[in-house]
């Protein structure tokens, strides 16, 4: 039996992920903020590398999802924009308030572009998770087609920000959805704009893409 197969042993691992996806987050933040001395940079890489080797004993293939994620219950434990056990995760947390779907987070160091503000690739990589969720809690989940972002004024890093997402349209197989970035202090000042198309998959094309994840293709 593996260690997980009881909810108790589900809810233990998955607290552990998360505990993990908080030390890299750490890992992170502090590696690329660090004016430390060069001894302590190679040092770290080698306490890094041996932390490292032993999760690297027992891994997944490509098409294998997480033995603690819940694939068709959301849990995705290591998505990279609101994984609580991703290394790159922000994390974005994203709730619903009514038709709108609302996210917060913070961004570090790591997602600089311009000197002290967000790269724009994250800004876009935040939108469209948040536009896909309320896409999917609208009931007619599917995948991004287009994304269009319009960035009116810089992210600050390490300022809490609030997201916000929400379907506008239905048109057969294609649903538009739109999204914001603010802060969480001036939040009728919009950041971000993007507007997004999801398409909802065909049966043959859901069995094309996911069939090897899913098992349905064997
Ligand atoms: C609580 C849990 C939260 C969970 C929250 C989860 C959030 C996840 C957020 C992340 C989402 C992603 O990033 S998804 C990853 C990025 N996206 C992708 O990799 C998708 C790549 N694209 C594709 O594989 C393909 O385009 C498909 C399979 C999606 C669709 O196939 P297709 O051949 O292009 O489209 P087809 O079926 O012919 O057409 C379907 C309809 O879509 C329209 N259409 C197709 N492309 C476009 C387009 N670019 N712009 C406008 N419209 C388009 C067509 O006109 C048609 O309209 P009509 O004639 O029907 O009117």
């Amino acid at each position: 039996m593996s260690e997980i197969e009881n909810g108790h042993g589900l809810q233990h691992r998955r607290e552990a992920i998360t505990g993990l996806g908080d030390a890299l987050r750490l890992l992170i933040e502090q590696a690329t903020a660090t004016e430390a001395p060069t001894a302590e940079l190679l040092r770290a890489a080698e306490l890094i590398r041996q932390a490292a080797a032993p999760l690297g004993e027992r891994v997944r293939g490509r098409f294998e999802t997480a033995a603690a994620d819940d694939l068709l219950g959301g849990v995705r434990l290591y998505n990279p924009v609101t994984g609580l056990g991703s290394a790159f995760a922000p994390p974005l947390e994203i709730h619903r308030e009514g038709d709108v779907a609302v996210g917060t987070c913070s961004l570090g160091r790591a997602f600089e572009g311009p000197p002290s503000f967000a790269h724009g690739g994250v800004s876009a990589m935040l939108l469209d998770q948040m536009l896909g969720y309320a896409v999917t809690v609208s009931g007619r989940p599917g995948m991004t087609v287009q994304l269009d972002t319009g960035y009116r004024q810089p992210v600050p890093l390490y300022t809490p920000l609030r997201l916000t997402a929400q379907v506008v349209t239905v048109e057969n197989r294609v649903v538009t959805a739109t999204g914001t970035i603010a802060t969480v202090d001036d939040p009728g000042t919009i950041l971000v704009r993007a507007t997004g198309k999801f398409v909802a998959l065909l049966a043959e094309q859901a069995q094309r893409l996911f069939g090897p994840v899913t098992g349905s293709d064997r």
